[in-house]
């Protein structure tokens, strides 16, 4: 798998340029000027902050100051007016903190938005769903959309801004270090850099773990998902030890790993720590020297503390939010790789060397030759065939000789192979798979769908229904609004007819029917048919039952060993 590669282990330059394709569309996307608000917003907080932090190491030196005068002056009002004066610092402070915390989460949120809208799209364009899970190199897309954009828009935001506080802190803090002690600001920096080198050194496999617990994670969740899918299938099977293994495997994958993770961290702490510890020390080793020989006051010492501390924070950055950072980039990568897949000029690329699709009136095959999409097997060679309005076609053949696989060519899900299609715009095509596909929402959402916007009145869906055989349902599930969870409450025949009833409904020119009434008696299967008849739709029906020749002027066997035969339903039928 392409994410599971040795680059995504570093910070390199890779990895800065996946980053910026990510975070860069929203900064000058039509949404560019709220955002960048919010941004100057936050800048101009962050330097306010900053100010208060420098206000108030100032205040601290001179408390300090004036407290170790007081046994030679006996003066104590100078302390209770910098006490005074740290408590107006606060109330001036406090809503400006809590403006900058608000900020940040406004612009985090803002950012979230945009960037999961602009994933849906592009998820949802070009069936990119359908084509990420045939190639399997994505995993768990629903996490990436859900969790890992969620993480990005906010780290990224708080990584901006403890940099930019950090640069800021740098250059007010270092000019008050510099007063104090050149000798100290020099050490610091060494220090500072030296620390960075060895925890980068240290830390290097933690963005590979941090990437692999990612995934593990919702390996292991959509494992329960799939068992919450299918409980009744589970439940018929009694597959629940079988089922727990399977968890418990997931579960301990992502166990296994988090323990390696933590095992790293440890080894990463072993130096932070005491790189923390030690740095406490620096300050008053190097000014107290200074203070002995008497060539600066005491409160140097505390401010000296203080602002080496806020440069050692800033400058120790990739050090202290190493572990942070290393999942941070995990989910760039992950983020990444996804935002390549969707990308509609990547799924274009992949339709440029197959089967091509063109709009034509009639439906019409031209020597196609169809693959499975792994490019393993031929499922059928030089197929010609062209369907009249009017005229039906049967699909037969063996179980796996590729009856669905052709409709999925026709429908433009698989174009892997060679030849030509020529077929009417989708939207005058619909497609009823093998399995009815129940949507969630109300008893009308799912006789409209896909079209949920346009209007029908309950008469016509009642007429709908009526023809379907299914007229009681809206009385027995409570109404054509009641939302429920269809899939697990009509049987598969009730689904199969209110399929039909979709059908019926949207009137498309040409109706698909993958095995769509396996589930029904003879008679509604009759009845079904004639409906579409009447209605002078055109359909294609892959099934297995002979009953459904009646309906086809046509009838496609295929042989299974990429041969095929065309023939009058009649002649079929005699044979
Ligand atoms: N996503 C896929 N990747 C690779 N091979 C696939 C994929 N989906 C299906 N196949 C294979 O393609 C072959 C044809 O499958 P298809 O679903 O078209 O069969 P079918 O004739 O409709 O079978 P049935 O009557 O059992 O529904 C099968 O061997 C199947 O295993």
């Amino acid at each position: 798998m392409r994410d599971t590669t040795g680059t995504l282990n570093r910070f390199d330059r890779q990895l800065w340029k996946k980053f910026w394709k990510l975070a860069k569309p929203y900064w000058f996307s039509e949404q560019k000027w709220k955002a960048r608000r919010l941004l100057l917003n936050l800048v101009v907080l962050t330097v306010l902050v900053n100010g208060i932090n420098v206000g108030i190491s100032f205040i601290f030196r001179n408390i300090d100051t004036s407290l170790a005068r007081f046994p030679n002056t006996g003066d104590s009002s100078t302390f209770w007016r910098l006490i005074a004066l740290y408590a107006g610092l606060l109330v001036i402070a406090t809503p400006i903190v809590v403006l900058f915390d608000f900020v940040r989460e406004k612009l985090g949120l803002h950012w979230r938005e945009w960037l999961t809208n602009r994933f849906l799209e592009r998820y949802l364009y070009n069936r990119a769903y359908y084509q990420i899970n045939l190639d399997a190199k994505i995993d768990n897309p629903d996490q990436r959309i859900a969790d890992d954009v969620r993480a990005f828009s906010r780290t990224s935001l708080s990584f901006l801004l403890v940099i930019l506080s950090s640069v800021i802190t740098l250059i007010s803090f270092t000019g008050v270090l510099l007063s104090i002690s050149v000798a100290l600001s020099m050490t610091l920096i060494a220090y500072a850099i030296v620390g960075t080198v060895i925890t980068a050194w240290l830390g290097r496999r933690l963005i590979g773990i941090n990437f692999n617990q990612l995934k593990r994670e919702a390996d292991f969740r959509y494992g329960l998902v799939h068992v919450r899918d299918n409980a009744e299938a589970i439940a018929f099977y009694q597959g629940e030890v079988a089922e727990l293994a399977q968890l418990r495997k997931r579960f301990g994958d992502a166990l296994r790993n988090f323990d390696l993770l933590i095992r790293w961290e440890r080894n990463l702490g072993f130096f932070t720590s005491s790189y923390n510890f030690l740095v406490r020390a620096l300050p008053y080793l190097v000014v107290a020297p200074i203070y002995f020989a008497g060539q600066t006051d005491f409160g140097a010492i505390t401010q000296a503390a203080i602002a080496f501390d806020q440069i050692f924070r800033a400058l120790s950055l990739v050090i202290s939010q190493f572990e942070v950072l290393t999942a941070f980039a995990a989910g760039v990568n992950r983020l990444g790789s996804f935002a390549e897949a969707v990308e509609p000029t990547a799924l274009a690329q992949r339709k440029s060397t197959t089967i091509t699709t063109t709009k034509d009136e009639q439906l019409a095959l031209d020597r196609v030759t169809l693959l499975t999409p792994n490019y393993q097997r031929t499922l059928v060679n030089n197929l010609s065939l062209k369907l009249n309005l009017g005229e039906g076609l049967a699909i037969v053949g063996h179980s796996g000789s590729g009856k669905s696989s052709l409709l999925r060519a026709i429908a433009g899900l698989w174009n892997t192979g060679l030849g030509h299609i020529a077929r009417p715009v989708l939207g005058e095509m619909l497609f009823l798979p093998q399995r009815p596909y129940m949507v969630l929402g109300s008893l009308r959402d799912q006789l409209l769908y896909p079209h949920r916007d346009c209007s029908s009145d309950e008469a016509q869906l009642n007429r709908v229904l009526e023809q379907v055989n299914l007229a009681e349902l809206p009385e027995r599930v409570g109404g054509f609004d009641v939302e429920l969870d269809w899939a697990n409450t009509l049987s598969l025949g009730e689904q199969q007819r209110l399929a039909f009833a979709r059908l019926l409904l949207a009137q498309p020119r040409y109706a698909i029917l993958d095995e769509a009434t396996s589930a029904l008696d003879l008679d509604n299967e009759q009845h079904l048919y004639q409906q579409l008849q009447e209605m002078k739709i055109a359909f294609i029906s892959v099934g297995h039952r002979m009953s459904l020749l009646q309906y086809h002027h046509y009838v496609l066997k295929l042989e299974g060993n990429t041969h095929w035969q065309l023939l009058l339903a009649q002649t079929y039928d005699a044979a």
